[in-house]
């Protein structure tokens, strides 16, 4: 028999698994509401005219094709950094941040989630959202963390239950780590208010709780790279020694790219080489070093003034596009004389819109209307346009009166 007749069918990606499903779908009215990625109001995929120009400057550049440094190019990492926390930040100026290329906001998640596995002593248990990124979990189990959980969602009032998360953070044993989104919640869209921020700030210290920050979408919230960073900027300030993943996945259009990075603030200039050290040692055998080329589009992004400049246009636009159909969806139901209160839909922010469906009316849509979204009844705005967003308010309308 085959080496291989134990192996067992596994099931699809509750997320990406949309997509292959969508993609079987011959309706042409069909819509992929699923995975987080945008598209402009054709709806197809954006590659932003900023990541184009750059493109043409790396090729016209003739680099290269030698490995990138276990940890990446430098001047892209520095480049990142200053994005995340603000050039003039202490971090930045007093060197502070051990800052490594990963391969995307995932491959960021499984540096920091093997680094806390080995170095973080204190405690292997990470408290997530309820609910998180889908991905979390197994990423975090893969590098044999305990995933526990603080409330975060109310679905009462699809908004924030700031009173359960404070609860819950109160309770979360001195040492432990806790996950935070630093923007555009996913899968809720459901974003603490700058005071709310200040108050989990101050629990999570005085509670001496690690503060590991997911910044999957800084500057696709709410179209400025400085607010989306808030909260992050607000931890250190309060003088918490932050961990931070990014990706350039949605703010840059760069999905199948895979440039994002991870980040660990320290004490003092020996400790970050000590801790630099360490997280190389952990890169070299998952996956030696990072890719090249999406790297080389974020650096001269973020390097090149006047491109800087037209990148903050342009993630303002999806972002602003994206606001414009919570609004048009929002009418859309109105019109269709829904009686149901849809402010969640617009008070949401970043890619996705928690619409509160049950898997019953998520399956409905799916089934009568060819409209693909994940079971929890999150819905990528991106895919809404204004070719689609009446025939999208007519369906959830039908399932939900
Ligand atoms: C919060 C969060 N963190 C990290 C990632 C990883 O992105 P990367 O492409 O590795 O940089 C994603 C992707 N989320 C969307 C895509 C996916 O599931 O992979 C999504 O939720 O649809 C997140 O939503």
């Amino acid at each position: 028999s085959s080496w291989w007749s134990n192996v067992e069918m596994g099931p699809p990606d509750v997320i990406l698994g949309v997509t292959e499903a969508f993609k079987k779908d011959n309706n042409p009215k069909k819509m992929n509401l699923g995975v987080g990625a945008y598209r402009d109001d054709n709806g197809k995929p954006y590659i932003l005219p900023s990541v184009r120009k750059a493109e043409e400057m790396v090729v016209a550049a003739n680099l290269d094709k030698e490995y990138s440094p276990i940890g990446g190019d430098a001047e892209y990492c520095s480049s990142v950094a200053k994005l995340a926390f603000g050039t003039d930040s202490p971090v930045i100026t007093n060197k502070l941040n051990v800052t490594v290329q990963s391969i995307s906001g995932t491959g960021a998640l499984r540096i920091g989630a093997a680094y806390f596995s080995k170095w973080h002593s204190k405690s292997k248990d990470f408290y997530i959202p309820s609910p998180s990124w889908g991905n979390h979990t197994p990423i975090l189990k893969h590098s044999g963390l305990e995933v526990k959980s603080y409330r975060y969602y109310d679905p009462k009032t699809c908004g924030f239950d700031f009173a359960g998360a404070m609860e819950d953070i109160s309770k979360i044993p001195e040492g432990s780590v806790i996950l935070l989104h630093a923007c555009a919640h996913n899968p809720t869209g459901v974003d603490p208010k700058p005071e709310q921020w200040a108050e989990m700030s101050s629990v999570i210290k005085s509670r001496k709780i690690f503060p590991f920050f997911d910044m999957a979408y800084q500057g696709f919230a709410s179209g400025d790279t400085k607010k989306d960073a808030f909260a992050v900027r607000k931890f250190i300030e309060d003088g918490h020694q932050v961990s931070l993943c990014q990706s350039f996945a949605k703010n840059m259009g760069l999905y199948g790219e895979r440039a994002g990075a991870f980040t660990l603030i320290c004490s003092d200039a020996d400790e970050a080489a000590r801790v630099m050290s360490q997280v190389k040692i952990i890169i070299r055998p998952m996956y030696s070093n990072p890719p090249v080329h999406g790297a080389r589009l974020v650096k001269t992004i973020l390097t090149t003034p006047e491109l800087n400049a037209q990148w903050l246009t342009e993630v303002k636009g999806m972002a602003d596009r994206i606001i414009g159909m919570r609004t048009k969806l929002v009418e859309g139901l109105a019109k269709e004389g829904s009686s149901k209160n849809w402010q969640h839909v617009t008070d949401q922010i970043g890619m996705f819109c928690f619409t509160g469906l049950t898997p019953e009316q998520v399956g409905r849509l799916t089934k009568e209307f060819s409209i693909y979204l994940t079971k929890d009844g999150r819905i990528s705005v991106a895919g809404v346009c204004s070719g689609n967003v009446d025939y999208l308010a007519h369906a959830i309308h039908t399932v939900t009166k």
